[in-house]
């Protein structure tokens, strides 16, 4: 992607007063920074809602070459929304096909949206482009449109290579070749799986082996590390304290004068530089906690310890120690807490806050960090809707989409959206070339088991020529999990073909997706943490596979307590809302017999 600028306006009244937060621009902000990380913000304003305004403020931005200018804002029914019509009076060409794709896709969520009357259009090397006020609607109108964008910025801008291999990549997708998985025998489609059933821990050791995509690195301020993976070790380019400082608030003293009276020869706080006079016999020095210990001086002794013996206008003139101080006694030596060009933190630790003070206290203002792999994700099946559409009869709402890309960036991973996919091979390939067009990973969910709909490994042997390293787990949830990996373009890909059920998609998620993205950024801790657990059952299990069951997991008068959350079917997600835990059960378990088993803790253990 070729880098442009931007500029973000928010057109509203009680916005430019104050009177209201402008959401939608920082929403805005952070949509169009994640979706085009090449492009620089180099303009935000807030205006009224005053066409002159408006106009004055498109033709600054569009005089300083802006690329792309999105306004969030004015573009109702509302007799103060004019933003559509001051667009109008900069713009020297309409894009209308914008205006109707925002539209079209709009009406598919709210028929309010066909009171829109955004316009988009040209000035210049510039694309003005309308959004709603609203947060949600300005950031969902954008999701439709952002596809256009670069290859709309190259056009206006006359970049003819990024013209000309846009337009390569569009006759590329044009020149399709259908699928070769065939659809018309299904009599004689297999009985039995043709994949070998691998235990948990063999498929997570498969999947390890193949943890080889080339991992880049890039250089970040560290206000912004918060979560990434150290690609470097940080050396400390300071002692901390970088002079020895007091502990307490108090008087620093020469140990050797004992206890006794003192005469106070100056004051230090916190923030003033050392004095290099040395203290003399009998002097004191009143200084505050990280104040620096003056010339001379071998002790601090703590206010508590002391007591005033002569004061002038509310000035200390003469103290008392009471009790004789120890030599070094209260003092902070220099670098006792990092000694300059020590190692303070290490390669592969992923940035926590105290990272991040750690890093701010020894002077480094940017750190290397891995990149994380790109993910793409589709969902697969004809019964699948959108959550905000209106189901016929036969249909459900896609779950797992939103499910995992939560999920994943729960654990720090963004992961690109590609929707839903029908159960048929065309549809399938078509869809995951774009995938991994523009990522490393491949998630799919459903089709992956023994149905005559269920194409996923079929369209990835047979279509893309990938090897399954395994195509079924031992293990309940997620039985058909199936990983892959393939060239495509030249470059090595992984595909995760979780199951279509919503509690296996999220577990098996868990337990294979997350770990490997954490290799694959070189985290030094990619597995969860578990606790050894005994565990009992009071029925016969007929389904011989291991057990993870969704858990809450506490900690009760010395003990840990593992409580299932409910009914444990694949179908139902509500055994994992709450649920912190996935407790193993062994296969074919005995009744009331115990055995040592344990809970993996996929987030914080309730106390
Ligand atoms: N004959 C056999 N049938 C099945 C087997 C088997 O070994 N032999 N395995 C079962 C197991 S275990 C699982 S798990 C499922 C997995 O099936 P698929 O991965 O092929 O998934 P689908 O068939 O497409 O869907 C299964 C189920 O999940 C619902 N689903 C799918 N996608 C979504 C979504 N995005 N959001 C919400 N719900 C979704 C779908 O409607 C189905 O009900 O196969 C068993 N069958
Ligand atoms: O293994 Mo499936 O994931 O039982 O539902
Ligand atoms: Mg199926």
């Amino acid at each position: 992607m070729t880098s442009a600028s931007c500029g973000i306006l928010t057109v509203s009244d009680s916005c430019f007063s104050k009177e209201k937060e402008d959401v939608a621009g920082k929403e805005l902000e952070k949509a169009v920074t994640e979706a085009f990380p090449d492009y620089r913000i180099v303009f935000k304003a807030i205006v009224p809602d005053d066409r002159q305004e408006i106009i004055n403020m498109l033709n600054k931005w569009v005089s300083e070459q802006c690329n792309l200018v999105v306004t969030t804002g004015g573009t109702g029914f509302s007799p103060r929304d004019v933003t559509p019509e001051a667009t109008r009076s900069v713009i020297e060409r309409e894009a209308p096909g914008i205006a109707y794709a925002m539209i079209s896709k709009s009406l598919q969520v709210t028929p309010m949206a066909m009171l829109s009357r955004a316009v988009c259009g040209i000035k210049d090397k510039s694309i003005i482009i309308n959004l709603p006020g609203s947060t949600k609607g300005a950031l969902e109108c954008f999701s439709f449109i952002r596809g256009c964008i670069p290859h709309a910025i190259a056009l206006v801008t006359d970049n003819k290579s990024a013209v000309m291999k846009d337009h390569k990549a569009v006759q590329k997708q044009e020149q399709f070749e259908p699928s070769k998985v065939a659809t018309d025998n299904v009599a004689e489609r297999p009985r039995e799986s043709a994949y070998a059933m691998f235990e948990v821990d063999e498929a997570v050791d498969l999947m390890l082996e193949q943890g080889s995509i080339p991992a880049s690195t890039e250089q970040v301020p560290i206000e912004k590390a918060l979560h990434r993976v150290l690609a470097e070790d940080v050396l400390s380019l300071d002692d901390i304290p970088p002079f020895d400082a007091s502990i307490k608030d108090g008087y620093a003293v020469r140990a050797a004068d004992g206890d006794g009276p003192r005469k106070i020869r100056s004051i230090l706080a916190a923030g003033d530089a050392p004095t290099s006079m040395p203290l003399q016999k009998g002097e004191a020095v009143r200084l505050g906690t990280g104040a620096p210990i003056p010339a001379g001086a071998d002790a601090v002794v703590q206010v508590e310890d002391t007591k005033v013996l002569v004061q002038e206008g509310g000035e200390e003139i003469e103290i008392n120690i009471n009790k004789a101080p120890v030599k070094g006694q209260d003092i902070r030596r220099i670098g006792c807490d990092v000694a300059k060009n020590t190692v303070v933190l290490l390669r592969g630790e992923r940035l926590k806050s105290a990272h991040i003070g750690v890093l701010a206290a020894v002077g480094k203002s940017t750190v290397t960090v891995y990149k994380a792999p790109s993910v793409g994700i589709i969902t697969t099946g004809n019964e699948l809707k959108e959550h905000y559409e209106e189901l016929k009869p036969g249909q459900i709402r896609d779950s797992n989409r939103l499910t995992l890309i939560n999920l994943l960036k729960e654990y720090h991973y963004l992961c690109n959206d590609y929707g839903i996919v029908r159960d048929e091979p065309n549809s399938i390939k078509r869809t995951i070339a774009t995938v991994l067009t523009g990522n490393d990973i491949l998630i799919t969910t459903g089709g992956v088991s023994m149905g005559e709909f269920d194409f996923i490994k079929r369209v990835l042997i047979e279509d893309f020529k990938a090897t399954i390293h395994f195509g079924r787990v031992n293990m309940k949830p997620g039985k058909p999990t199936t990983f892959a990996t393939l060239i495509f373009n030249g470059a090595k890909k992984l595909v995760f073909g979780l199951p279509g059920n919503p509690v296996s998609a999220s577990v098996t998620c868990l337990l294979f997706v997350i770990p490997m993205l954490r290799c694959l950024e070189h985290a030094s801790v990619w597995q969860f943490p578990t606790i050894p657990h005994v565990v009992t059952t009071s029925k016969q299990n007929s389904d011989p596979r291991p057990e993870y069951v969704r858990v809450i997991v506490s900690y009760h008068d010395g003990k840990i307590v593992a409580k299932p959350n409910g009914g444990q079917i694949s179908s139902r997600l509500n055994s994992l809302v709450g649920a912190n835990g996935l407790m193993l059960l062994p296969k074919s378990m005995t009744p009331s017999k115990e055995y040592l088993s344990k809970i993996i803790l996929i987030s914080d253990l309730q106390t």
